[in-house]
Parts: structure tokens; sequence; C-alpha cells
């Protein structure tokens, strides 16, 4: 017999969604959305504007690279876009680009994706074949479709499309899996060595409900990002700024973040500052670490 939820499951599921409904009515940030259709994609978007008014990482113009890690459906990119020039303002969408984004993530004209250079793994091809290999080439046809032009590189990673954002590179791809990194390091323009001046991660798994269960896998993502930065995040030294060379790290507040903060990251950067922006709800656990000066010296983390 087919599963049918009972009526206490239904009316608790309607009282969450009412709940839901009440506090969306009544976010600022979401109906500063609303009422600007074409203005960030996520809420997610003014908690980076934030971080960035407050500790300025963004402001640099000697910054070449940003990877954006958990990236759709890409409100920080289009902050990381604006600030590198690559749009002005808010990133202008067609009515049509705006009733796909609303209607969902996985909505990628095609002509589009090709332009602005997108990868899906669902393609079963290479990125590099698809994207046209790497770097200077690929900028120099962003530039050509948007008409502006942006100063550096901006890499996308998500399990979900990212909608096209003019200078943005995306991989849909899981950061976890070994292969990814190798992706993002075949799209970075030769010119950077390698090497990334600010690394984002709003990423965050499914919560279970399992609180130990949802800590272990923030703090598997908090790992492999960490791991990620050692490779390929500059050193402050050789940029000649002591706060230069910056990740941001989206974690949950639990003892085990505390330590991995306190062994891995404060013992890797010159400055790691806590950081639960206005605009994250109350509610959540979530905070950000905005880890400043990269000073690599120790190996990976817990
Ligand atoms: C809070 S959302 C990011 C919002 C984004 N910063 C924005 O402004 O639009 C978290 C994202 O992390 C992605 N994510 C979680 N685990 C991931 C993984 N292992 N690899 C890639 N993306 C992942 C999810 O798919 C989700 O889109």
């Amino acid at each position: 017999m087919p599963f049918r939820p009972g009526l206490a499951r239904l009316a608790s599921k309607s009282a969450s969604s009412t709940r839901w409904l009440a506090r969306q009515s009544k976010d600022p940030l979401v109906k500063q959305r609303a009422s600007n259709p074409s203005s960030y994609r996520s809420r997610s978007a003014f908690k980076l504007i934030e971080l960035d008014r407050t500790y300025k990482f963004l402001k640099h113009d000697d910054i070449r690279a940003v990877v954006d890690l958990g990236a759709a459906p890409g409100g920080w990119c289009q902050v990381v876009a604006e600030r590198m020039g690559w749009t002005v303002g808010d990133v202008k969408m067609s009515e049509a680009e705006d009733a796909a984004m609303r209607g969902g993530f996985g909505l990628k004209p095609d002509a589009k994706v090709a332009k602005y250079g997108s990868w899906s793994s669902d393609n079963n091809s290479d990125p590099l074949d698809e994207l046209g290999l790497n770097g200077d080439e690929a900028l120099e046809e962003d530039t050509a479709v948007t008409g502006q032009k942006g100063r550096g590189t901006i890499i996308a990673v998500d399990l979900l499309d990212v909608y096209p954002i003019p200078g943005v590179k995306t991989l849909k791809m899981d950061f976890l899996s070994p292969q990814t990194t190798e992706y993002i390091r075949a799209l970075l323009p030769a010119s950077v060595d390698g090497k990334v001046d600010v690394i984002l991660s709003d990423m965050a798994a499914n919560f279970t409900g399992n609180r130990v269960r949802d800590i272990e896998a923030s703090l598997d993502i908090c790992n492999a990002v960490f791991q990620f930065a050692q490779k390929h995040l500059r050193a402050s030294a050789s940029i000649g700024r002591t706060r230069g060379g910056v990740l941001v790290l989206k974690h949950f507040a639990h003892p085990l973040s505390m330590a991995f903060r306190k062994d891995v990251l404060e013992a890797n950067f010159h400055d790691v500052q806590y950081r639960k922006p206005d605009s994250s709800r109350g509610e959540s656990s979530e905070g950000y670490w905005v880890c400043m000066g990269w000073k690599p010296q120790s190996s990976a983390g817990t």
C-alpha cells in the first residue's frame, strides 16, 4: 500500500509552511529582493556584502582570482563580479532570465551557458574542452559578451546549476570529489600561477537533523576547503599585504568547530575573525570565519 502521510504530519507540515511564509513576509531582505527583480539572486548575497563591508577583502585591485565554493544560485558570485568590474550595479537579467531563475536553479539556456563558460558534470565531457581550455582566452570571450572588462577570474562550484553571470566560470561538481580541484586548477589562467587571492565557501550539506552528523559534515567541508587553500591560496608574503590571501568559511557553532578554528585556521592566518552577519537568520547556528593573511605553516586539519 502506498505511503500516505497521516493528518498530524500534514498539519505539522502546513504549520511549518505557515511559519516559513510569515517569516518570509517580514524579512526586509526578502522584500528588498522582491521589489527589485534584477537584484541579487539570493539572500546570502547580503551576508557577503556585509562581511566585505566590515573586512574589505574584495576591494583590492590586485585581486586576480576568486573561487566561490557552494555558489548556487549565484548571489555571492554576483557580488564578486561587481567588485571585479565584470558588471556594474545589479546584474541585469532579462525578464525571461529572471523568470527562469525564479522557476528554479536548473534552467540554463544552452547558448548563454556556452558564452559565459559553464560546465556540468552531467555532460560526460571534459570541462577543459567545453570551456575552451583555460584562462585568458576564455576571459576575452566573456568581455566580448558583456562589453564590460572585468579584472580577473571568478570560478564558481556547486552541485547545482548556477545561472550564467558575466565573468564567472561555473563547474557543476561535488567539491568533495577528488577531481574537482584539478578542474578548478585548470580553469585558472596561466598568469596567476595556480594561485587564488580569495576563497569563499558558503557550502553546507543538507541537514539530517542529527546534530553530530551535521557538525561532522560541516567539518568535512571545512577541512576540504582548507586543504584546497593549502594548495591554492596565495600567501600574504607574496602579495605584500599582511591581510592578503583570504578565506571566508561558513561553519556551524560547536566546540569541534572552535577547535578547528584554533588548531587549523589560527595557525595558518595572521587574523581570523568570526562574524554572524545581521542578514543571517538569528535562529541558525551558522557563522563565518573571515581568515586574512595566509601564512601557510602546518599541514591539513583534523
Ligand atoms: C547557502 S547555499 C549558497 C548560496 C550562495 N552563496 C549564494 O549567494 O547564492 C549552499 C550551497 O552549497 C552547495 N553545496 C553543498 N555541498 C556541496 C558540495 N559538496 N559541492 C558543491 N556544492 C555544495 C549547495 O548545493 C548549495 O547550493
